[in-house]
């Protein structure tokens, strides 16, 4: 991509002295000697500019001592290193507009930019405070229309678009990128005034910014006829900066900012940490990256609510347009992010737990009851019901609430998908149901017979099961180092145990029965 250099320095050179020697009278600073180093670069200038560039010059010289704008002072290598090398990258690439130059200084390269194409609409960024005073009062002196000066450092939180960012002398390349997410539009180009050895910051700049910006283009130059070599690099914007995302899904949904912790809405969102306040909402609260994105896209219409901290994360394109995108000051957020995930929260009406009784048996298969009242345990006793082809899980009385979050998360979104049902507590389970109950005092596992339709009745952490269940129940053996099992795990170990007779475990996976 990169071009090479044009006709030989040395014979420029020679000409440029030739021709500055046959104008002896501009050889003293002035408007003239100015206009006519302009020349020689191949620059004509109007009235006017040589007007501006010479106010620039005076106000430059005026200010340098004090704010100490450049070290360069000999007038012909300020005419050219300075000004000239500023307006040099408009001959060479189409200047977008708004145009920013970042890193201004002493309005470097965008005032002398300005003053060549008085249509752009430039932004002069420098974040030192004495140098924006000094740019304030050179536009302000030179007459310069639709420029202005933003006082104060650029991050990438700064968000006024522009269309294109211009720099010189300020940093390397990748730092620029980074620099001008918050403003930059998709699209939009980073002019960057480099040095001929730039090759290794192009180089981090691709890797880092792959597929977020593109090297459009790479020129070697030199100033005018010297003997200054320079590279012109060009990068374009791939991505949309975060303020386009978040405006265009705020014209896709319904948009609510909650600042207060005593808002309704607010509050109503802070019960559904509890298994409480979820039953009498019939609200869940998915955290997590990959299970909200599993959540909306199995249940796009039970989605109510895409939780973010302020504008931060929009709900991407695609997600369903009914539900609302509730934007929370950061406390409230974290308030509700109770795993730390920083990332959007979603809100579901809570899938149906139709009632199940005695009465009703269970279909071919396994149905798992559980009465944990652990809701991590009930969300990893879920995921392992899911991963072994369970019919449904029924859960008990004693049992947490299957869609708490700390259940949920647990569960790996298998909470949401798998069918869940509501029975009876232990104590009121009929002596005579088909069920293999779990207990660390029952018989081995291995003389255990699984009926083609079973209930598997997990124990209950801590008291394990009540005395009917007891005597009958089934035992998985264990070193004697250890009492007993977590009550998810030995449920998990006696699924396997039941697959495995089912002969359905030889290649990894098995049918659902
Ligand atoms: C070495 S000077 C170059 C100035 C000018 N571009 C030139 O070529 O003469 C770098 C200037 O960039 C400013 N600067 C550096 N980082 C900046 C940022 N993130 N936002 C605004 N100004 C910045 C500094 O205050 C300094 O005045």
């Amino acid at each position: 991509m990169k071009k090479g250099h044009g006709a030989s320095s040395s014979r420029k050179k020679t000409e440029h002295t030739r021709r500055t020697a046959q104008r002896p009278r501009e050889d003293q600073p002035g408007p003239a000697a100015l206009a006519a180093l302009f020349q020689d670069c191949g620059l004509i200038l109007t009235e006017r500019q040589i007007e501006q560039f010479w106010l620039y010059h005076g106000l430059l010289r005026h200010h340098n001592t004090a704010l100490n704008l450049t070290r360069i002072h000999n007038f012909n290598q300020m005419v050219l290193k300075l000004y000239v090398d500023s307006v040099l990258p408009g001959r060479m690439t189409d200047l977008p507009s708004p145009l920013m130059d970042l890193g201004s200084g002493p309005g470097m390269p965008g005032i002398p930019l300005k003053i060549m194409h008085p249509q752009v609409q430039m932004v002069l960024a420098e974040g030192r405070a004495k140098r924006a005073a000094f740019l304030l009062e050179a536009v302000a002196q030179l007459g310069l229309d639709a420029t202005t000066v933003v006082d104060r450092n650029i991050t990438p939180a700064f968000e006024q678009p522009v269309a294109g960012v211009i720099t010189r002398a300020v940093e390397v390349i990748a730092d620029t990128l980074a620099r001008v997410q918050g403003c930059l539009a998709q699209g939009g180009r980073v002019i960057l005034m480099k040095g001929p050895g730039c090759d290794p910051e192009i180089a981090v700049a691709q890797q880092r910014f792959d597929g977020r910006f593109a090297l459009v283009a790479d020129t070697a130059y030199r100033i005018g006829g010297t003997s200054n070599e320079r590279r012109l690099v060009v990068f374009e914007r791939l991505d949309a900066p975060r303020h386009a995302v978040a405006a265009q899904a705020a014209g896709r949904h319904r948009v609510t900012a909650l600042t207060s912790d005593q808002n309704s809405r607010f509050k109503a969102l802070k019960k559904m940490l509890t298994g409480r306040g979820i039953k009498k909402g019939a609200m869940v609260l998915v955290a997590g990256a990959r299970p909200v994105h599993e959540a909306m896209a199995a249940l796009p219409q039970r989605c109510r609510a895409w939780i973010t901290r302020d504008t931060q994360d929009p709900p991407p394109e695609g997600a369903p347009s009914h539900m609302e995108w509730l934007q929370l000051a950061e406390p409230l957020y974290q308030t509700l992010d109770i795993f730390g995930t920083r990332a959007p929260l979603l809100c579901l009406e809570a899938p149906a737990i139709t009632p199940w009784s005695p009465a009703e048996g269970f279909p071919l298969g396994c149905s798992l009851l559980v009465p944990f009242q652990d809701p991590e345990n009930i969300g990893a006793v879920i995921r392992s019901a899911a991963a072994f082809g369970v019919r449904q899980v029924i859960l008990l009385g004693e049992s947490a609430h299957p869609f708490h979050p700390k259940a949920l998360r647990a569960s790996a979104g298998a909470a949401l998908r798998l069918p869940l049902r509501q029975g009876p507590f232990l104590a009121d389970l009929p002596p005579d149901l088909p069920l293999v109950a779990l207990s660390a005092e029952g018989t081995d596992i291995a003389a255990a017979a699984f009926p083609p339709a079973f209930g598997l009745l997990a124990g209950l952490e801590g008291q394990g099961l009540p005395a009917v269940w007891r005597s009958k129940a089934v035992r998985i053996p264990l070193s004697p180092v250890v009492e007993s099992l977590n009550a998810a795990t030995s449920a998990a170990v006696a699924l396997y145990e039941w697959q495995r007779r089912q002969g359905t475990l030889g290649d990894g996976t098995f049918d659902r029965p």
